[in-house]
């Protein structure tokens, strides 16, 4: 096992947890976009749901800010967690029209059971118990599974249909690559100073996050409500 001094706490999950992570970030979901497969309403069942995940996780990052600029000693912490704030906005404009590309009415969207509970989680960590490190490592973990399935669909050889090219180039760009990648930075500075009980609460959160995820990828497949 590599050093977690030499990979950083977040790799160190990522490996100890590695079958979760790939569930999350390699869900049939997914690979049936990167085959080319994909059954067009999953995808727009998809679009709809998210836009409402979106939505509820401004708030989220607004309460993620708060805390960086409170109790980062790095003041580019603050920085980061704005950009991405800020980015959320021409997100948002972005699903409203790619719905109206695809007839997906967004008004009196019925809110799917596992969207409601990964919005009640967000929620949770908006509170002012749930520390820095805890929120920064949610963060992190959500915008990753995002970014790792979706630069997946962009490799070579795959087979992603060209409407959804867009949509995956959002989130597996190089760009956004590189803002999870300072996620993972300040995430993992904050983790190296954090006590043993935050340590505990941001490895069950990412945990949380992954299952999170996997559940809004089967919403999206038309699995159970
Ligand atoms: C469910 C979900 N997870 C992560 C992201 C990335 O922001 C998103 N848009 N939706």
């Amino acid at each position: 096992m590599d050093p977690v001094e030499k990979i950083g706490i977040i790799n160190s999950w990522v490996k100890k947890h590695l079958v979760l992570y790939t569930g999350a970030t390699r869900h049939s979901f997914i690979l049936s976009i990167s085959d080319g497969t994909i059954d067009f309403s999953s995808f727009k069942r998809w679009l709809g749901q998210d836009y409402i995940f979106v939505r509820e996780f401004v708030p989220f990052a607004a309460s993620v800010l708060l805390k960086a600029s409170k109790n980062s000693d790095d003041s580019s912490d603050m920085e980061v967690v704005l950009s991405a704030l800020a980015s959320l906005s021409d997100e948002i404009s972005w699903f409203k029209k790619e719905a109206a590309k695809w007839d997906v009415p967004l008004s009196n969207v019925i809110v799917h059971k596992s969207n409601q509970n990964y919005c009640r989680f967000l929620e949770s960590l908006t509170l002012p118990e749930a520390e820095y490190p805890v929120v920064i490592t949610a963060l992190w973990a959500i915008e990753t599974v995002y970014q790792e399935s979706f630069s997946h669909c962009l490799e070579d050889g795959n087979k992603t249909p060209p409407e959804l090219q867009e949509a995956c180039k959002r989130w597996g760009s190089e760009g956004f690559g590189e803002y999870c990648h300072s996620l993972q930075k300040i995430a993992n500075r904050c983790l190296e100073k954090a006590s043993d009980e935050e340590l505990k609460k941001a490895e069950v959160t990412f945990l949380r996050v992954l299952e999170l995820e996997i559940e809004f990828w089967n919403m999206s497949h038309g699995g159970p409500k």
